[in-house]
């Protein structure tokens, strides 16, 4: 289960932060914090910058300015290492590894939540049978699964979720609105960025559009 963070700090708090490339603003400065039980929609059209503030939330890139803090302390590798857990449009598996063996490796690399098994989560993700075939034979939609059972095996409590239900079937939509709502009720919370055409998962969700405040 995810560490439940204090009640008295948010999990995640931005401030005043931007993010520019060759002196053209993406975004910011924006200023947004997110609960335990909580999920932050981060919402904007095709180039708004929801990719790149979630790859400058998660460290894959450095903001030109602005404070990140993680249970009210600047965010560095490590406390992301713990607290993040980030699933971009590249779901970062090995491609001639099987199923199986990609999120015992991951697991190896970032931990695993002591209640859950691999077995168990490819089956949660509807990939109970695929086992051991390797990822380059599956097809976008079935990685994007294994990414999301990676995800049900991380002890990070901030989920940064890309795209979530991109390639996804509408059982796999349906996943991931359940994967969230179980994970917010177990006290993590999570950001995920859409173009806003699918129903936010039942829970209790703000809306960040980029160039505005959070409502
Ligand atoms: N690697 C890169 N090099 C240069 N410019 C980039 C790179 N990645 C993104 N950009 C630019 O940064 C801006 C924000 O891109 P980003 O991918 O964050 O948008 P997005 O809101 O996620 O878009 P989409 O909804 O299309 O996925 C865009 O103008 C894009 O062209």
């Amino acid at each position: 289960m995810p560490t439940i963070p204090s009640p008295s700090l948010p999990l995640l708090a931005v401030r005043a932060l931007a993010f520019s490339r060759d002196d053209v603003l993406v975004f910011g400065p924006l200023a947004f914090s997110v609960d335990a039980n909580e999920a932050l929609l981060v919402q904007g059209g095709n180039g708004a910058g929801k990719t790149t503030l979630l790859r400058v939330l998660a460290g894959l890139l450095r903001a030109d300015a602005g404070v990140i803090e993680i249970e009210g302390v600047a965010a560095d590798a490590a406390s992301r290492a713990r607290h993040i857990a980030y699933l971009g449009h590249l779901p970062g598996l090995k491609a001639d590894l099987s199923a199986l063996h990609n999120l015992h490796y991951l697991c190896g690399l970032h931990g695993r939540r002591r209640t859950q098994t691999a077995e168990a989560a490819l089956g949660i993700t509807g990939l109970a049978g695929y086992e051991d075939a390797a990822v380059r034979t599956l097809s976008a939609g079935q990685k994007k699964r294994l990414g999301l059972a990676r995800l049900w095996l991380s002890p990070a409590p901030l989920w940064l979720l890309d795209e979530p239900y991109a390639n996804l079937d509408l059982d796999g939509i349906h996943l991931v609105n359940q994967m969230v709502q179980a994970h917010l009720r177990a006290g993590g919370a999570a950001l995920i960025t859409t173009h806003g055409a699918y129903a936010a998962p039942p829970v209790r969700t703000r809306l960040l559009e980029l160039g505005k405040h959070a409502a």
